[in-house]
C-alpha cells in the first residue's frame, strides 16, 4: 500500500493501445511497458484520463492491471501501481476501488464525480465512502472534464480523510494548490497539468501525474530531481525545453496527440482511440513531425 510520503516524483499515466478492431493491443502495451519501465519512473497510473477510462470496460482494466503485475514481477521492478476507479457513481467507485485493492493495487486515483453536479457535501462524501474501503486514495481534481469545481475548503476537508492520502491537481492554475499550502495542508499534491508542473514544484507539489512524461521520460526525471537536489536553473532549463512538445501534446484531447506520437516511434503499434476520440488533424500532425527524441 502506497503511504504520503511514498507519493512524490514522477508517476506515469499509460496508454491503452488498440489494435485496428479497436481490441486492446496487449503485445504493444508489452512493449510500450517494458520502455517505460527502462526509465527511472517513480509510479505508474493505469486507467487514468491518458488510458481512455470512459471507453475502456473494467473487465479490460483488469487484465491490463494483471498484464502491469506480472511484467513489474519478471522485470523485478517495485513500482507503485496506482488504479483509477473513481465514476460519477458513489456505489461503483466503491465496488471499482474493492476490485483494485482485489489486483494488487497500491492506491486508487478517485476523480471528482463528473456529469451529475454535486454539491460540495456529496463531493465529500463520495470521497469518505471511497476511502472507506481500506486502499489509499489519491483525489483527482480536473475541473475542465469533470464540469464541477471542488472549493479549496472542500479540498481541504477530503485530503483530512483517513485513507486520502493526496491530491492530484489537474486544476490548471495555482490557486487551489497554494490555499491548500497556506491552510496546512500536509498531504502529496501532485501537479496533473503537465504545462504547470514546473511552476507547480515551486508552489510545493511532491511531483507529478503527468501523460506527457509517455516522451521524453528521462527529461522530466530530470527536471524532478534537479529541482529535488535544489538545481532550479538545470530543472527551469529543462522543463523550458520540454515546454513545445507538452503544449503540442495539449492541441487537442488527450491522449490522441500521445499515442499519435507512441506510434510514431514504434513504441505502440497504431494512434487508433475508441469513439467519440478521434484521432489528431492533419494540423497537428504536421507540428508533431517536428518532433524527435
Ligand atoms: O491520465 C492522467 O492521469 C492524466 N490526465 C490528464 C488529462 O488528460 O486531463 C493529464 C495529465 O497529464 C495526466
Amino acid at each position: 500500500m502506497l503511504t504520503e510520503s511514498q507519493l512524490q516524483g514522477i508517476y506515469v499515466p499509460v496508454v491503452t493501445p488498440f489494435l485496428a478492431n479497436e481490441e486492446i493491443d496487449f503485445a504493444a502495451y508489452e512493449r510500450y511497458l517494458m520502455n517505460l519501465l527502462s526509465h527511472d519512473i517513480d509510479g505508474l497510473v493505469i486507467n487514468g484520463t491518458t488510458a481512455e477510462a470512459p471507453t475502456v470496460t473494467w473487465d479490460e482494466v483488469a487484465e491490463i492491471v494483471r498484464l502491469t503485475s506480472k511484467l513489474l514481477r519478471d522485470t523485478g521492478k517495485q513500482l507503485p501501481l496506482v488504479i483509477g476507479t473513481g465514476t460519477n457513481d458513489t456505489r461503483s467507485t466503491i465496488m471499482r476501488t474493492e476490485q483494485a485493492a482485489q489486483l494488487g493495487a497500491d492506491a486508487v486515483l478517485v476523480v471528482t464525480p463528473y456529469y451529475s453536479r454535486p454539491s460540495q457535501a456529496g463531493i465529500l462524501q463520495h470521497f469518505e465512502r471511497a476511502a472507506s474501503v481500506g486502499i489509499p486514495v489519491i483525489a483527482y481534481e480536473v475541473p475542465a472534464r469533470t464540469g464541477i469545481r471542488v472549493e479549496a475548503d472542500t479540498m481541504r476537508k477530503i485530503l483530512e480523510i483517513d485513507g486520502v492520502i493526496g491530491l492530484k491537481d489537474s486544476s490548471g492554475d495555482l490557486r487551489l494548490i497554494r490555499q491548500l499550502m497556506e491552510s496546512g495542508c500536509s498531504k502529496p499534491i501532485l501537479c496533473g497539468e503537465d504545462a504547470g508542473f514546473y511552476e507547480m514544484l515551486g508552489s510545493g507539489a511532491k511531483g507529478g501525474i503527468l501523460a506527457s512524461a509517455n516522451l521524453r521520460t528521462s527529461d522530466f526525471m530530470d527536471v524532478y530531481r534537479a529541482y529535488q537536489a535544489g538545481d532550479t536553473a538545470r530543472a527551469e532549463a529543462t522543463f523550458q525545453s520540454l515546454s513545445p512538445l507538452i503544449g503540442l501534446l495539449f492541441k487537442e484531447s488527450n491522449p490522441t496527440p500521445l499515442k499519435w506520437m507512441l506510434a510514431r516511434q514504434g513504441l505502440i503499434n497504431s494512434d487508433a482511440v475508441r469513439l467519440p476520440m478521434t484521432g489528431i488533424s492533419e494540423g497537428l500532425r504536421a507540428r508533431l513531425c517536428g518532433f524527435h527524441e
